[in-house]
């Protein structure tokens, strides 16, 4: 860059100046939101007894609303009092912009701070020395809390530049890359590249297919574009709502903090051990199970579970109507389920239907000397009939019906001729004492649920407002009309994002499907990070989940994770497997090299410890431990009494997407044999870290 640096301190000083302005309109803002909120409620107190008339509940309505878009705004303005101001643009003619986390205008409506989001802000991302664009010099502010801690400067068009302007640091993006991590994810606002603003500002229809090897910034690029769609259209997307899916809980507690960090705190988050309401799966099963479960297999196997008649259904039925006493076999009886069922009923909303052919069954046994319609008043209203249906077909829940796959002599006859013997004893294993379900189980009872259907309502439709007696509750007239609800919603989302999609399996990819089915898509993966031994299959459920979705597909080049010299091993390892796979560019040298620390079952426990000991020594933010599963425990107690806060112990599955300055990795080649698609996992391991790699065990083949 060539110019000036020393003047670093009268920079950062101008700045503070600016920064210190925004933050005062910010208050006068943050003052005006209480305010209207509190409009809002004193419109609400209303003084009456009785019920409320549809008049009052209208009002209640408008300052639910008024009272709702306050209490989002204050939450919004709230949340970025961290670093509202990160960028500046000096372009031609003299024009200065600022770019920030929320657009702020100053008392006349100028902008005082462009949103990211907001289209003039897209050249900050989009300029370039070989096109700037009229930027002359970008410009990050480092901020801490409101404070200007640093500027970083890049000098996009020196012919331009006038005389006296000032050029600082070395370029944000090598600062950001070289900074320590933390537990969470953080967001990447200030410095997003160009190919990565590309993809954040993509259309919004359809299915955005995000790849790229490790660490090229895939999932957090799809979350600054949910949070850019949360922007640009505000209306479709945060009403219809957007879901993120990712592969484990840890995974995202990891990300959580993005979304929020740029201002968006609506977007639901669930791993995949979350989609069903009420589970909240951790567990996951060994790799064998695995495979069965998620297969599409199961939909057979789940079909006539759904049709089956629940334990101790009545064998038969025997009543005496029009003269006569009519009787169904228990053979006559499952022909009229399961043909109902076949028609393609869902069970819990076939009893009418399935009503009616008894009726016909039962009418056709003989003349009953009267109207049809008579005779059939007289059944239904029968206090047996209704008894019998209760016992015969009564309302299933997607447990009661999963709780009959333990059961050896149903499940045998369900997978008949569908899963090899093997199969079945491998499914029954993973139930055997198993006290909730594991992550593989939700998509199973996820596709019951679908089987069964939501069970009729029976009763009155309720008034929305029977549900105000409570007056003083603000914001439950809102909350019950236009945002029911912060459950899962099943009648799917406005934009769906999975990430890791290349693990899921075909019965995952259905799961999610039911919630995208009418919305846009953003999908991230790596098939070369794949766990999933069956990638065709994975891929045609993809396809069926996407339909004809128009698509479009972004390879991201460049990884900004792993140094050099650690992405070099990772790489060496993947080829095993994949000779020709393009690699992406790791762009960051540290000039050291990952070691391997040969060590006997003996001698783990004490190189395991020195191996962590020494990094976290080395640097400044975590180091993770990763072990094959059954080494879990064992290792935690090995590291009992190193700080928490930095050090953590994973499976290689559940490392997915994670990453640590330091990474141990314990017994690579376990690694490699636990898992069905071996070489991949140890990929994935290989490439969490960020400045340090220590490999602790046998050497082995994996090492190439
Ligand atoms: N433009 C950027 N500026 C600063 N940091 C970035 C940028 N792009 C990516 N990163 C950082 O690189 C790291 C890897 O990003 P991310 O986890 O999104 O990659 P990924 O492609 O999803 O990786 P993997 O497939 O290995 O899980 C993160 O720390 C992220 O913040």
């Amino acid at each position: 860059m060539g110019r000036t640096t020393s003047s670093a301190q009268d920079e950062i000083d101008k700045e503070q100046q600016y920064v210190d302005r925004v933050y005062e309109r910010l208050g006068g803002m943050v003052e005006r939101a209480a305010a209207v909120g509190q409009e809002g409620r004193q419109r609400g107190l209303l003084d009456y007894t009785g019920e409320i008339k549809e008049d009052d509940y209208r009002s209640l309505f408008e300052r639910d609303v008024l009272v709702d878009h306050a209490v989002r705004r204050l939450a919004v303005l709230d949340a970025q009092r961290e670093g509202l101001v990160f960028g500046r643009l000096d372009q031609r003619e003299g024009v200065v912009r600022y770019v920030g986390r929320i657009g702020v205008r100053d008392e006349e409506q100028e902008p005082l701070v462009l949103d990211w989001r907001a289209p003039a802000a897209s050249v900050f991302y989009q300029a370039t020395p070989v096109r700037p664009q009229g930027v002359i010099r970008r410009r990050v502010l480092r901020c801490l809390g409101q404070r200007v801690t640093g500027v970083e400067d890049d000098l996009l068009d020196p012919d331009a530049a006038p005389e006296d302007l000032v050029v600082v640091g070395d370029g944000a993006l090598m600062a950001a890359l070289t900074a320590a991590r933390g537990q969470q994810m953080r967001d990447i606002v200030a410095t997003i590249q160009q190919e990565q603003d590309l993809i954040i500002r993509a259309p919004s229809f359809g299915a955005t297919l995000i790849g790229g090897g490790p660490g090229t910034g895939k999932t957090v690029v799809a979350l600054h574009r949910a949070a850019y769609l949360l922007y640009t259209e505000r209306r479709r997307i945060s009403g219809g709502g957007v879901l993120v899916v990712g592969p484990s809980s840890v995974f995202m507690s990891y990300i959580e903090r993005v979304l929020p960090s740029l201002g968006e705190h609506e977007a639901t988050l669930r791993s995949l051990g979350e989609l069903v309401d009420g589970v909240a799966a951790t567990r996951r099963d060994s790799s064998a199970a695995a495979a069965v479960k998620g297969s599409l297999r199961m939909r057979r196997v789940l079909g006539r579970a759904v049709r089956d008649g629940a334990p101790g259904t009545p064998q038969e039925f025997r009543i005496y109507a029009g003269g006569l006493i009519r009787r169904l076999d228990a053979r006559a009886l499952d022909r009229v389920r399961i043909d109902v069922l076949r028609r393609g009923a869902q069970r819990n909303r076939g009893r009418a239907e399935a009503t009616r052919t008894l009726l016909a069954a039962l009418w056709s046994q003989g003349p009953s000397g009267r109207s049809r319609s008579e005779f059939d008043d007289e059944v239904e209203n029968s206090a047996a009939f209704g008894a019998f249906l209760d016992a015969w077909w009564p309302m299933l829940s997607p447990s009661v019906v999963f709780g009959w796959l333990a059961d050896p002599d149903r499940l045998g006859s369900y997978a008949k001729g569908t899963l090899s013997p093997a199969e079945v004893s491998t499914l029954l294993a993973s139930w055997d004492g198993a006290k909730e379900p594991s992550i593989e189980d939700v998509p199973l009872l996820d596709e019951i649920d679908s089987l069964l259907g939501e069970v009729p309502r029976t009763g009155p439709e309720r008034e929305p407002w029977d549900d105000f007696g409570d007056v003083p509750e603000l914001k439950s007239a809102f909350d019950r009309q236009v945002r029911p609800e912060h459950s899962v919603r099943n009648d799917g989302y406005a934009h769906v994002l999975v990430d890791e999609a290349q693990d899921l399996s075909p019965m995952q990819w259905r799961m999610v499907g039911r919630r995208g089915r009418h919305g846009s898509w953003t999908i991230v993966g790596d098939p070369a990070q794949s766990s999933w031994p069956d990638a065709p299959e994975a891929t045609s459920a993809l396809d069926a989940a996407l339909g004809r979705r128009e698509r479009r597909q972004f390879t991201l080049h460049t990884n900004y994770r792993n140094s050099a010299e650690i992405f070099a091993v990772a790489g060496r390892v993947i080829r095993q497997e994949f000779p020709t796979l393009e690699l992406p560019n790791a762009v960051r040298t540290t000039g050291i090299s990952p070691t391997h620390v040969a060590a006997e079952e003996s001698s783990l426990p004490s190189s395991v410890g020195a191996a962590v000991r020494g990094l976290l020594a080395e640097v400044a933010g975590t180091v993770g431990v990763i072990v094959a599963t059954h080494r879990v425990e064992q290792a935690g107690d090995w590291l009992d009494g190193l700080d928490d806060e930095r050090v953590s112990v994973v499976t290689a599955l559940a490392s997915k997407g994670l990453e640590y300055d330091g990474v141990v990795v314990v017994e690579p080649a376990e690694i490699v044999a636990e898992s069905t698609t071996g070489i991949r996992t140890l990929y994935v391991v290989l490439t969490r870290a960020t400045q340090r790699l220590i490999t602790v065990g046998a050497e082995g083949v994996w090492s190439g």
